[in-house]
């Protein structure tokens, strides 16, 4: 089932559109990456998303709701994690989570199981009674996250959660990702760390100045962009007559040895290709000490897309 639809959103500000003609379909129990560079149009997204800013033209369904027939059907399956922190420093961390649990409705015995559920999920149950003011940057984040998540809802849209906080918690935020996802909820997640974006989703979507401008699985991303198959064979001999053979060989468009005993091999599309090179190296005698894959590079793909860079290094 579709848990997201986005129908011809447009968003304009002023004379440029920072939502331009955005359609895309999330399914239920992805983890999606939404990827770009600042200023790109992600956080308007997000935000037409969980209905805090009207399109000027279009729709977004959620969960079969219209957003702009059914916004309330719409907030009560979506959990925001906001790019700003949206908690309050002079209450403690759980009477935060509580004052976004009675938004919800929540009340009495399960309001407090939520509570205590939440916390504990995001690695602050033992704080729950300070106060946000003595956390880390990376401990208000993961209390942000325990307000947004303590409704159990069915969409998670988290707006660069790990912006500026320390490695522990950014791994914790990014398993608490994959947790949430195999508890059953579908999770949107925008950023402009791709090794994130490339860690954690099923699929990406790229957008560049309001517009979409690639998406799919990284497999699918390489193949669109045209980057190649590229694998690291460790051997424990390299003979010239073999590496010969490779190279006239039509199904591997490049041999390269990298090192005494490294080859760097491009395979082309053909499903035989891997076989071929397999073959290869046993008819030499040639013993395969460690295969290694060169993974999709989302930022090279991006620069590809639009003659720029992805990261905004500042
Ligand atoms: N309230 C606003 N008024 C006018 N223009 C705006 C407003 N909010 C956003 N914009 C413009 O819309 C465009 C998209 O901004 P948006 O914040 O959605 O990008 P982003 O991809 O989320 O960037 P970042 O990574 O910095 O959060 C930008 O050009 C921005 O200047």
């Amino acid at each position: 089932m579709s848990m997201v639809v986005f129908d011809e959103v447009v968003k304009k500000y002023d004379a440029a559109l920072s939502v331009n003609h955005l359609s895309l379909v999330i399914e239920e129990g992805e983890i999606f990456g939404l990827l770009g560079p600042n200023g790109a149009g992600k956080s308007t997204t997000i935000h037409i998303l969980a209905g805090l800013l009207g399109a000027s033209a279009g729709d977004v369904r959620v969960g079969g709701h219209s957003i702009r027939k059914e916004p309330l059907a719409v907030k009560r399956l979506i959990g925001l994690v906001p790019q700003e922190l949206a908690i309050y420093e002079t209450l403690t961390a759980e009477e935060n989570v509580a004052f976004f649990a009675k938004l919800y409705g929540l009340r009495g015995s399960l309001l407090r199981e939520r509570v205590a559920e939440s916390l504990e999920f995001v690695g602050l149950l033992d704080r729950a009674k300070a106060k946000p003011a003595t956390f880390s940057g990376g401990m208000k984040r993961r209390l942000n996250i325990a307000c947004a998540i303590m409704h159990r809802p069915k969409l998670i849209i988290m707006d660069e959660p790990t912006v500026g906080i320390d490695p522990q918690s950014r791994n914790h935020i990014l398993d608490s990702v994959r947790t949430l996802n195999k508890l059953g909820s579908t999770v949107i997640y925008t950023s402009h760390y791709m090794e994130e974006v490339e860690a954690i989703s099923t699929r990406v979507g790229i957008m560049d100045r309001g517009r979409l401008i690639a998406l799919g699985t990284k497999e699918e991303l390489r193949k669109q962009s045209g980057q190649e198959e590229k694998l690291l064979l460790e051997l424990d001999r390299m003979e010239e007559t073999m590496l010969m053979e490779m190279r006239e060989h039509p199904r591997l468009r490049s041999v390269m040895v990298t090192d005494a005993q490294t080859l760097e091999v491009v395979l082309d599309e053909s499903t035989t290709a891997l076989q071929d090179l397999l073959f290869i190296l046993h008819k030499h005698g040639a013993a395969l000490l460690k295969l290694s894959r060169v993974e999709t590079d989302l930022e090279s793909l991006f620069l590809q897309l639009t003659g720029r860079t992805l990261r905004d290094r500042g």
